[in-house]
């Protein structure tokens, strides 16, 4: 995506855009991620680059320069010429063959894209990509930060627009485009005013100058090489490239500073890492003391919590001091860690580090499903209702109407025996049989008789044409079982911005 354009997670405008994210909304919590393209040609099918789902096939022009939210109909695609150029590669494989492969390459780029025609079923809802629709359908590199944490941390770091925020590890990016989302106030250059109209009042008050707009950043620290490069080409893609900056790097050994001019400077700190208290002694304002860093490079209980990387020990090796911190500004952190063991550990390295308001969160989410509860026994055969009795008296009326019918057909089960029993022995006997009553009499028994099953729900059916079912029923509530998170115990704490002699000293002069 060029720069120039502003990422769809940022503003996705009103429809969908060629060469841009779009996401296609099968059910509630299963969507798929499609960069939407209408002139390539890269694919097998004539219709150009297809989405199939299990709901159908979607060709990208059926999804182009739609408004978002559009339900959007599957396509009957090609899939015969699909199968037909795979074929034509694999007999192209061999030295004879090169020639017509040449030719048949050519040809395809050439290719015209074939309209797709709408299927008899099957649809899907183009959403836009936020965060949120992103975490549900992104590529899982690692366990990932999930809506109802991320939301809950960035809120209680007080993130803004124009914040800078450290993050470490990036893994998948799902925290990485929450935090972009969180601190975008526009892109450096893209402004309409690039001092954004704010003045800086001089000491004595009076003097008064203009200075740029200090425009937000995420920061992110990965220490697996292909995740760290993987997410970059993610972001670049999607469009926030310029206001995400992913270093590959051991936060544990090397810290949060960078070697261009783009420092941290951070307001804000998010450490997902397996032991965050090691990387702790690089988030201070000043060098910590000797006996500080022993205290917090005990790395005796690093746990197991990453299996896919190794934990890096801290080096000794001592390096001239750099804060990655804003010096202007108390700096708010929180650590993600799925144990308390994590948490005792991180909150003793925050306390030697001079860390304050230092307390811990859980988030235990629960999705609640709101919708009105039908029950009654007017529902029988009838769907999304429960058809059990709802009173006592129901139940004890329904209890009477299969009494009553089992009464009336034992009692013609009966007399059906004892007929067959006479006949038996009037036949014995060489007597004439009776001409036989064809149902007429059992038809009159029936009548009075509780309904039957079919002709209830017939019944039912029948009534529903007269009833307002959406203001029926009571509404109430359930928690859904299932919510995708994992249990996440959030650290968080306050670092004051340091105090100097000269601070004091100017304090005095403007106070006294
Ligand atoms: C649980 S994942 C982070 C998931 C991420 N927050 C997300 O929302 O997608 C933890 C990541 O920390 C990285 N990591 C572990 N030790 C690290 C270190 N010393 N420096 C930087 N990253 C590290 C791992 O490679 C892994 O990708």
């Amino acid at each position: 995506m060029a720069h120039s354009q502003i990422s769809p997670f940022l503003d996705p405008g009103t429809h969908s855009a060629p060469n841009s994210l779009g996401i296609l909304q099968l059910r509630r919590d299963h969507l798929i991620p499609a960069v939407l393209s209408s002139t390539s040609t890269d694919t097998d099918y004539a219709e150009g680059k297809v989405e199939n789902t299990r709901f159908g096939s979607f060709p990208h022009s059926t999804l182009l320069n739609q408004p978002w939210g559009t339900q959007i109909r599957a396509s009957v695609v090609d899939t015969g010429s699909r199968a037909k150029s795979k074929k034509r590669k694999r007999e192209g494989g061999g030295d004879g063959d090169t020639e017509t492969s040449i030719k048949s390459e050519s040809e395809n780029n050439k290719k015209v894209i074939a309209q797709a025609a709408t299927a008899s079923s099957g649809f899907a809802h183009l959403v836009p990509p936020t965060p949120e629709t992103w975490t549900l359908c992104l590529p899982h590199r690692t366990q990932v930060v999930y809506t109802p944490d991320y939301s809950y941390i960035l809120q209680r770091l007080r993130v803004r627009p124009g914040d800078h925020i450290i993050e470490a590890g990036a893994g998948s990016g799902s925290f990485t485009h929450a935090a972009a989302r969180a601190v975008f106030n526009g892109l450096p250059g893209q402004d309409r005013s690039t001092n954004g109209g704010e003045q800086e009042i001089g000491e004595d008050g009076k003097s008064a100058k203009r200075r740029h707009k200090r425009h937000g950043g995420v920061y992110s620290f990965e220490f697996h090489e292909p995740r760290a490069r993987q997410l970059k080409a993610e972001l670049e893609e999607h469009g926030l490239g310029s206001l995400v900056t992913v270093t590959n790097r051991d936060v544990y050994e090397d810290g949060f500073c960078l070697d261009n001019d783009a420092e941290p400077n951070a307001d804000v700190i998010f450490l997902d890492l397996p032991a965050p208290w090691l990387a702790l002694k690089h988030l201070t304002r000043s060098p910590p003391s000797n006996a500080v860093l022993k205290s917090v490079a005990s790395d005796d209980m690093v746990p197991d919590g990453d299996t896919s990387t190794s934990t890096p020990q801290p080096s000794t090796a001592s390096k001239p001091f750099r804060s990655p911190l804003n010096p202007k500004n108390a700096v708010r952190i929180c650590t993600f860690s799925p144990c308390i063991e994590q948490v005792i550990k991180t909150v003793s390295a925050m306390r030697s580090l001079g860390w304050i308001e230092i307390g811990m969160a859980e988030v235990q989410a629960k999705r609640l499903e709101v919708r009105r509860e039908r029950i009654g026994l007017q529902e029988e055969g009838l769907r999304g209702a429960n058809p059990n009795a709802a009173t006592v008296q129901e139940a004890v009326q329904r209890l009477r109407d299969v009494e009553g019918r089992a009464k009336v057909f034992h009692g013609m089960q009966k007399e059906k025996q004892e007929e067959v029993m006479r006949k038996a022995e009037a036949r014995k006997r060489g007597e004439k049989l009776p001409q036989e009553k064809k149902d007429g009499q059992s038809k009159a028994r029936l009548e009075g008789v509780p309904p039957s099953k079919h002709d209830r729900m017939e019944r039912a059916k029948k009534d529903l044409e007269s009833r307002d079912l959406f203001k029926e029923g009571r509404l109430v509530h359930r928690t859904e079982p299932e919510l995708k998170t994992h249990t996440s115990y959030l650290v968080f704490a306050l670092l004051p911005r340091e105090w100097s002699k000269s601070d004091e000293e100017k304090a005095r002069r403007k106070w006294t």
